[in-house]
């Protein structure tokens, strides 16, 4: 049997197992591809929105390989659940390997036929308890981001939309299963593993709280982490749900999902530990620290910018955070930027004519939302444009996005005038920098030149990120790496 002639449901349940850890690298390692070649199957599974797996298994199965030949390369990984998964379809040649790894693995096939009433009941149990947990909690009927429902899964907001009803379900079904598809393969862990991980939740290794959660530091498996614990427990499911699905978005700028856990005490959610902090901390420094350089201020920028144009452009139909703000972007050890928080993120808009959705209930903070959202309800990605803007003049000035002390409160406001005046707007370089070998006014002006346009008042005006990122790329700034 060709590769390519993988039966669906195996093929599925093989991309499920492999993708878990991203054991398909091991496995593409042994097919024989280098390490490019790895990543750029990877990327073109994101581009495709398909599992890593099942796109090198397409890759490798043009090749005309075997199933045969797959056996046996998991064979060299002794990777038991995928061998399982592969026994029933290759030849029996290949059942000896198995029973190496496995002496009591394959029945024969006069006992395996007759099965009394005992072990049918085993057999369905455990059948039942593969289904991966996401996929039970919505056949159970947790809401799904689908387009007649906001992406975080809320109660449809009055969304104006040409559609007809049966277009409309069809693609919901699709959006159904291919979010089914994605967040099968996102393993679960155990709540008693986190809890032991978080030194019982000590509020030593709290690393902060929003609304919904308190996000512990934790040594879970010889690896630092961020453990959120979810505390609304009418909307964990949801948010469970909601960020379960995102995890097909990843991508460098985003804060990667581990893994999560359900059904203990909390839901919990394990990312990847950013030590660096937030924006939001950096730039206020709130601990003292050093004030930032242009080089990685530069840094955030681009990086920022490169995660909103993968979100509005990975898929067919853009994803708009909907909250991007200095405290929801996520720094590691060397100041690269990853996009956190979700919590409002929603696709839209659907359809190839359609520039925007009308909501009838307007999210986010106020001081980085545009005025067609915030009076007309009227989402888009470039409301995710106007709100990098405003980060990009305080990332530049450090000024507050909203200052009652100011004459002009708001800090859009304020540096668009003060530039239509013909104010050198170098004059607003955070404050720290001035007078400093750090100081630089043309880096200030480009960045707030960036900021102005992303914050015009007519939507269209505003650039999309491609060109912001593409600029940002263009830009001489010293200490710049040449390819960013
Ligand atoms: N991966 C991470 N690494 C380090 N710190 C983190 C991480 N995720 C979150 N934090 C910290 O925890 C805080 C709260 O997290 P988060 O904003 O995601 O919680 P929330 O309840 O969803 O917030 P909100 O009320 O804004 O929706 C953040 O401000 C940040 O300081």
């Amino acid at each position: 049997m060709y590769i390519y002639d993988l039966p669906y449901e195996i093929n599925r349940e093989l991309c499920r197992i492999l993708d878990n850890g991203d054991d398909w690298k091991e496995l593409a390692d042994r097919m024989g591809y280098k390490a490019f070649e790895i990543i750029e199957i990877e990327q073109m599974a994101r581009r495709n929105s398909v599992s890593p797996t099942n796109q090198l298994l397409t890759t490798w199965g043009q090749q005309n390989h075997r199933v045969g030949e797959l056996f046996i390369s998991l064979y060299r990984m002794e990777h038991i659940p995928a061998l399982t998964c592969l026994v029933p379809i290759v030849e029996s040649k290949f059942h000896a390997l198995y029973k190496k790894l496995c002496p009591n693995g394959i029945k024969e096939k006069n006992t395996s036929v007759i099965e009394d009433k005992a072990n049918k009941k085993k057999r369905i149990h455990s059948e039942e308890s593969s289904i991966p947990l996401p996929v039970k909690l919505i056949e159970q009927g947790v809401p799904l981001p689908t387009s007649s429902k906001g992406f975080n899964g809320t109660p449809t907001d009055d969304e104006s939309t040409d559609l007809s009803t049966s277009s409309q379900e069809s693609k919901d079904n699709d959006i159904r299963a291919e979010i089914m598809r994605n967040v099968a393969a996102i393993p679960m862990l155990p709540y008693d593993e986190l809890k032991e991980a978080t030194n019982n939740w000590s509020t030593n290794n709290m690393l902060g709280q929003g609304g919904f959660a308190q996000v512990f530091k934790g040594e879970w498996k010889q690896l630092t982490v961020a453990v959120k614990r979810l505390r609304a427990v009418d909307a964990r499911d949801r948010e469970l749900i909601r960020e379960l699905c995102l995890n097909q978005y990843r991508h460098d700028n985003i804060v990667p999902l581990y893994g999560y856990s359900y059904g203990g005490a909390e839901v919990c959610l394990v990312y990847q530990l950013m030590c660096g902090g937030t924006l939001d901390y950096r730039l206020r420094r709130k601990a003292n620290l050093a004030p930032l350089t242009w080089s990685q201020r530069h840094r955030i920028a681009h990086g920022v910018a490169r995660g909103l144009q993968f979100l509005h452009t990975m898929s067919g139909t853009p994803l708009i955070h909907g909250d991007i703000k200095p405290a929801n972007i996520l720094l590691d050890q060397c100041l690269i930027p990853k996009i956190g928080d979700f919590g409002l993120a929603r696709k839209g808009p659907y359809g190839d004519n359609r520039t925007h959705v009308k909501v009838s209930r307007v999210h986010g903070t106020r001081p980085y939302l545009p005025d067609e959202y915030i009076r007309s309800g009227c989402l888009s990605p470039a409301v995710d444009v106007f709100s990098y803007g405003v980060v990009m003049l305080e990332i530049a000035t450090c000024l507050k996005p909203i200052d009652n002390t100011r004459p002009i409160q708001r800090l859009t406001d304020f540096i668009r005038i003060e530039a239509d005046r013909g104010t050198d707007t170098a004059i607003y370089e955070d404050h720290s920098l001035l007078g400093t070998p750090n100081s630089n006014p043309q880096v200030c002006r480009d960045f707030i030149n960036i900021g102005i346009h992303c914050t015009k008042y007519a939507r269209h005006e505003r650039p999309n990120m491609l060109e912001v990122y593409k600029k940002l790329n263009s830009m001489v700034v010293p200490g710049k790496p040449s390819v960013p």
